[in-house]
């Protein structure tokens, strides 16, 4: 059969891994495409110091990939969503396949890319887009394809959760531990989008439309960061005999799709919880095969190579026939399944608010909270340090309507006796791991 040709476009640090492996593993990776794949032409501002690039062809401008008539898959690994765009629609236009890492650009214009690629026939493959090395997006297409996806909550975010886990086992600085995962190459280009949850939004909005087929809408999904966190509430959830976690959830229910990115207690008892580091982990939980976890490196050079080449050999394999696996813009949507509010969410909180250390006010409180239905799960009450008159009260509640909570944070924050704004923090059980 013929070789396929590879063009990468973007040589940094997934581009870089993605070139290292490919030549390095090269014969036990045509043996399983059962035809030969190799990089021909690479699109990159300047050469990168780990790749020889000798007997590639190397272009400047990256548009010179898509235009070269040999290359038959294009790869973007550059980022951003506005140069990416015009390049995979370029590509498509030239009636190449795209292989992609962007879960910006899929979550926010996937809609357009995959149209015009069915109009095309070509394929375009995001599977290092999500989790980085884990395969989540072959696992949900393929091997749960049986299943209705009763839900699925990951942490989905390796710098996010790299820093959480340095802040709760080392006591260390947030900014520093940042600095540490951009020198490690863990971080976006802009790392508020890790921080801030807007990265682990754009790969939630890419594994709710594939499990529950409801169309690309970064938009829709409840969106809060890591930047809130403060070591006293990592201290407090674990005498609670939690971990915060910050997850991406998606789930059906009969309103319709819940999706939804921010730190959240978990029982220290869940494996998701003892997911640390750079590491990510998506628990899905499925009708027919039950939960089911995806573990492994969700960020990093060569761990991302990994599902950026699975993806080519994959598009090598059916580049003269049929695509097997309809990609996602082939999907008939699901008829009527709307995105939940996020006031129609439900579930447990942890509270955190300084409150006088005067008597009355602990019943006051859980006056307020009951009388919105609002049922007290746990309380831990600090004695004030010296010289002070204020206290931390923690509270774990029992699962209420995020509209009912909202209300009783304000009438709390309405109260003398309650001194700043009340933290708060979603609790998940996740039964059934
Ligand atoms: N770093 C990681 O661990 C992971 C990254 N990703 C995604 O992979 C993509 C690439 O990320 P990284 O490799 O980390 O970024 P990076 O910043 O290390 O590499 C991007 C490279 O593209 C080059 N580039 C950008 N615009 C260009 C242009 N117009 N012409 C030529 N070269 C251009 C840059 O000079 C740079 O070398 C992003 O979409 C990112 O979200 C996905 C999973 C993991
Ligand atoms: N910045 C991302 C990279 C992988 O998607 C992360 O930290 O998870
Ligand atoms: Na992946």
């Amino acid at each position: 059969m013929k070789p396929v040709n590879v063009g990468i476009c973007g040589l940094g640090t997934v581009g870089s891994g993605t070139f290292n492996v490919l030549n390095r593993n090269n014969a036990t990776i045509d043996r399983r495409t059962g035809r030969e794949v190799r990089i021909t032409h690479v699109g990159a501002r300047r050469d990168h110091p780990d790749c020889d690039l000798s007997g590639v062809r190397v272009s400047r401008d990256i548009f010179d990939v898509v235009r070269d008539p040999d290359v038959h898959i294009v790869v973007e690994l550059i980022g951003g969503t506005d140069t990416a765009l015009e390049l995979v629609l370029a590509a498509i236009a030239e009636g190449k396949h795209v292989v992609t890492a962007n879960k910006a650009l899929i979550a926010q214009h996937g809609n357009e890319i995959f149209k015009a690629a069915e109009d095309k026939g070509v394929t375009v493959a995001f599977e290092a887009s999500v989790a980085g090395g884990i395969p989540i997006i072959k696992a949900l297409r393929e091997g749960l394809v049986a299943n209705e996806i009763d839900w699925l909550a990951g942490i989905i975010n390796g710098t996010g959760n790299f820093i959480l886990t340095e802040m709760q086992q080392k006591g260390r600085l947030f900014d520093d531990v940042l600095k540490e995962a951009q020198e490690l190459g863990y971080a976006e280009a802009d790392p508020t989008f890790d921080v801030e949850g807007i990265d682990a939004a754009h790969k939630l909005t890419i594994l709710a439309s594939i499990a529950y087929g409801v169309p690309l809408q970064f938009e829709s999904v409840y969106t809060e960061g890591i930047s809130l966190v403060t070591p006293e509430d990592v201290r407090y959830a674990e005498e609670l005999g939690y971990r915060i976690k910050h997850l991406g959830i998606a789930r059906r229910g009969t309103e319709g799709v819940e999706m939804r990115v921010h730190p959240t207690l978990v029982p220290e008892s869940r494996l998701l919880a003892n997911v640390n580091g750079v590491l990510n982990a998506v628990l899905v939980h499925g009708d027919a095969v039950g939960s089911t976890l995806y573990y492994g490196p969700g960020a990093g050079a060569e761990a991302t190579a990994s599902s950026v080449i699975a993806d080519i050999v994959d598009v090598a394999r059916e580049v003269d026939s049929r695509h097997a696996v309809p990609h996602l813009g082939n999907h008939t949507w699901a008829e009527g399944l709307d995105v939940v509010p996020m006031a129609s969410v439900e579930t447990s909180y942890y509270l955190r608010m300084q409150v006088t250390d005067e008597v009355g006010v602990m019943a006051r409180i859980a006056n307020i909270l009951s009388d919105s239905g609002i049922n007290i799960e746990a309380i831990i009450q600090k004695e004030p340090e010296p010289g002070d008159d204020t206290v931390p009260l923690i509270l774990l509640t029992q699962r209420v309507l995020e509209r009912e909570m909202n209300a009783a944070i304000d009438e709390l924050e309405g109260q003398t006796a309650v001194i700043g704004k009340v933290t708060r923090i979603r609790v998940e059980q996740l039964g059934g791991e």
